[in-house]
């Protein structure tokens, strides 16, 4: 079944996350779509009770950088969760299969390295249109999906 709304969350269910510390690493590689990610994401937490200066911003050039930037942040041991966000979109050769699983698996074992989640805020689409209906668009954002992931697994406990 396709994607419904990536924005609806409950919000009552959700930790204050005024105590909570986010990196935010963001592929500059369809910027048009990633920064409106990044919108969805960060208004998200702020609405949630983050603090803006509880919250760092890292630019990487592509997706498959985010696994070294997210590995960045992780190591500076003061983040409670990290969202990585990348939009990877099919082009005309198999780079996006090796881009998509590199970037997904890259990410999947810094979950398993450190003990700070990093939030899989990759969109892999066949089209552009798919990307603007997922960031911000009829399927709502993804930024906003993955910012109510970062607060609900920053607060586990
Ligand atoms: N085609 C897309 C890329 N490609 C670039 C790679 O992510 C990487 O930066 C390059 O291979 C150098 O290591 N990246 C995206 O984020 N989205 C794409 O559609
Ligand atoms: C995901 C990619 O790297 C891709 O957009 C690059 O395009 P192409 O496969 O036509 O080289």
């Amino acid at each position: 079944m396709a994607t419904t709304n990536l924005s609806d969350y409950d919000k009552s269910a959700l930790n204050n996350a005024k105590d909570l510390k986010f990196g935010i690493v963001v592929s500059e590689w369809n910027s048009s779509i990633t920064e409106n990610l990044y919108k969805g994401a960060i208004t998200t937490l702020l609405d949630n009770g983050a603090l803006e200066e509880n919250i760092t911003r890292l630019n990487v050039p592509g997706s498959y950088e985010l696994i070294f930037g997210s590995k960045y942040l992780l190591k500076q041991g003061k983040f409670d969760a990290i969202i990585a966000i990348g939009c990877v979109i099919q082009g005309e050769t198999k780079h996006f299969d090796f881009v998509c699983e590199a970037v997904s698996q890259g990410i999947k074992d810094l979950n398993i390295q450190f003990d700070i989640p990093t939030i899989f805020c990759v969109l892999t689409d066949n089209t552009l249109q798919q990307s603007i209906e997922r960031s911000g668009g009829k399927h709502g954002n993804k930024g906003v999906e993955c910012a109510v992931a970062a607060i609900k697994m920053a607060t586990l406990a």
